[in-house]
């Protein structure tokens, strides 16, 4: 299996009160999937994430990356956050190159940098620092880095979170091209139903106290997938009714208090 997220237990100790956030979570990945993590804010989703990116270790349970085990962060590993973290004082093209700085060959580094910037569409900004361009175009660079890191798996934590709905559809759109064209395994959490459905070919949806996946959906309409096609109307309602439920859950459990 290509990555194997096997009976991973995360327990957080604060101040001598442990705090149990993820039990039994188990997902075999293939190659090339595009799998989101959807969840009640609170259920585990970045703790999963970031144990993926070696950022984190497990209490229990292991994951594994081609057949070994995950202990440290690793290039093979790109990963996008809700905030873009670019170095201000680099400009779009120095952020793109500082992450490919291993490579020895300059003209081949530049070209890379050049390709993915271009394929986010911002081949006309290279020389522009973080903070001349729109928190959009910021999220863009973050992504044209990650990519030209050529990462086995792409781990991206609530990417368009920040942005304002039209950029986020915009931008979700730039991901889905990218994405069809370059095949990369995508782990991708999200807060957003029609996001997920948008995008993946499997949803996890996590259920929460602790976190454990509740469903495992496999989405197979065709792309691009619009609001008005059948399929996608009906995984709507279908995933809204569970997170409502969890969220119920939540609201009594905090009440009963
Ligand atoms: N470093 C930490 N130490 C202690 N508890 C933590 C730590 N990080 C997260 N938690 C707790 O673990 C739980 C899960 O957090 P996590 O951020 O993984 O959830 P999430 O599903 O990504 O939430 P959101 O959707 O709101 O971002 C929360 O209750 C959070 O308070």
């Amino acid at each position: 299996m290509f990555l194997q997220i096997s009976d991973i237990t995360k327990v957080y100790t604060q101040q001598n009160v442990e705090n149990k956030v993820l039990s039994s979570i188990n997902v075999d990945i293939q190659e090339g999937e595009f799998v989101s993590i959807l969840g009640p804010s609170g259920c585990g989703k970045s703790t999963l994430l970031s144990m993926v990116a070696g950022l984190l270790k497990p209490t229990e349970g292991e994951i594994r990356l081609k057949g070994s085990v995950i202990t440290k962060p690793g290039k093979d590993r790109g990963m996008v956050f809700q905030q873009a973290a670019l170095f201000p004082w680099m400009t779009v093209e120095e952020n793109v190159l500082f992450a490919i700085r291993d490579m020895k060959d300059t003209e081949e580094r530049e070209k890379r940098a050049l390709h993915y910037l271009k394929m986010v569409q911002l081949g006309s900004n290279l020389k522009q620092y973080p903070h001349e361009l729109s928190g959009g175009m910021q999220q863009r660079v973050s992504i044209a880095r990650a990519l030209a890191m050529d990462p086995t798996v792409l781990l991206m934590d609530e990417p368009f979170g920040a942005l304002d709905e039209q950029t986020r559809l915009r931008l979700q759109q730039e991901l889905e091209t990218i994405w069809l064209q370059t095949k990369k395994t995508v782990l991708f959490v999200t807060h957003s139903i029609h996001e997920s459905i948008k995008l993946s070919d499997r949803i996890l949806v996590m259920g929460t106290r602790p976190g454990t996946i509740i469903a495992d959906i496999k989405v197979d309409a065709a792309r691009p997938r619009l609001r008005t096609n059948e399929e996608v109307a009906r995984l709507e309602s279908q995933i809204s009714a569970m997170l409502e439920k969890e969220i119920d859950k939540v609201v009594e459990e905090e009440l009963r208090r």
